[in-house]
């Protein structure tokens, strides 16, 4: 008689963010998850990440939790830097301490955006805003322990939670204003954030990890070219009944206390071998049709 397989436990941090949710919602049946809030378990919070670690011996760590307000983060410089960069290397020595594999979150804003092509796992990180800096300090955290149990997936322009993100503050706009600036020269690739989560669960089948993959979907545009095809299929699908003007600024002309790369595609060619990436635009249609 064969024996049936145990479920892998799998502790979700930052649970209740637009990452958290997208993985709980797409949990594979073969996991047990145990999901924690910022509520249940602050991360910066040492002896108790141990403590709950060493409770819960989780198999995989996915670490979800972030402080994601780029704005504030220049403000809250401590706070930032305390979530981001030094939690993130005690939860690597924790894992690593307790022989669990580590999933982390980072972001396309490690990078300068000075490439006029997408940006290799093996590129040079110079983040030109403060969450960037902390971003990469927890990247470091993680990448000092050379050790094939704990990864990092960068990832960038997520949207498709219940917070905000960007295409439901563009919606929202589009229903409340008579036009809409949105900036023309900064890069990117949109990320539909059910897809990321698909693909942090097909890391669980990879037996050695490498030491960072990039995820997002393919295809690349500025933050203008996005939101006109945000208006363009919201139109289509009835979520926004009127068009508006949308004018495309310079980055110079957007009121923000923050540099952001004007470049910062990720070129994700190994991780499109773990799991199947489909174009932006096609990603949008999803969730938008997932909203009506
Ligand atoms: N959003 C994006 O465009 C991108 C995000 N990322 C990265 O992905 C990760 C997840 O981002 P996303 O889901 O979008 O962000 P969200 O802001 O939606 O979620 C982050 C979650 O982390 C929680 N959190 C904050 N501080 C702590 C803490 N000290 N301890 C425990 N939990 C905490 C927040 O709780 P609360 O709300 O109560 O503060 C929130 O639930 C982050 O690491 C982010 O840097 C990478 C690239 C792009
Ligand atoms: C709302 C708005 C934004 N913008 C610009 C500002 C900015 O350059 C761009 C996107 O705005 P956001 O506020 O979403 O930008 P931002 O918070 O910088 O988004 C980033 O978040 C972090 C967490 C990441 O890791 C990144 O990958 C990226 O998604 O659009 C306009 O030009 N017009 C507008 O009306």
């Amino acid at each position: 008689m064969t024996e049936a397989k145990k479920p892998i436990t799998v502790l979700i941090l930052g649970a209740k963010g637009q990452v958290g949710q997208a993985l709980l919602a797409s949990k594979p049946a073969d996991i047990n998850v145990i999901a924690l809030s910022r509520k249940a378990l602050d991360i910066t919070n040492v002896p108790k990440l141990g403590q709950c670690l060493q409770a819960l011996t989780p198999q995989i760590i996915i670490n979800a939790a972030g402080f994601t307000q780029v704005e504030l983060a220049e403000q809250e410089r401590e706070l930032a830097t305390s979530i981001n960069g030094a939690a993130v290397s005690e939860l690597a020595r924790l894992a690593k301490q307790q022989g669990a594999r580590l999933i982390h979150l980072s972001s396309d804003y490690v990078f300068d955006g000075n490439k006029h092509s997408p940006y290799l796992c093996t590129d040079s990180p110079n983040p030109i805003n403060h969450y960037g800096q902390t971003k990469r300090q927890g990247e470091r955290g993680i990448l000092a322990h050379n050790d094939t149990k704990l990864t990092i997936v960068r990832t960038s322009w997520l949207y498709g939670g219940q917070g905000r993100h960007f295409v439901d503050s563009m919606l929202n706009l589009m229903r409340t204003k008579e036009t809409l600036s949105v900036v023309a020269d900064q890069y990117g690739s949109p990320t539909y954030v059910l897809g990321l989560a698909n693909f942090i669960w097909s890391l669980r089948h990879v037996k050695s990890f490498s030491p960072i993959y990039h995820w997002s979907d393919s295809g690349v545009c500025s933050w203008f070219e996005f939101a006109v095809e945000i208006q363009r299929q919201a139109l289509l699908l009835g979520i926004v009944k009127q068009p508006i003007p949308i004018i495309p600024i310079s980055s110079e002309c957007y009121s923000s206390i923050v540099n952001r790369p004007a470049y910062s595609a990720l070129a994700c060619d190994d991780s499109i071998e773990i799991c199947l990436v489909k174009p932006w635009q096609t990603q949008l249609t999803q969730y938008l049709l997932n909203k009506t």
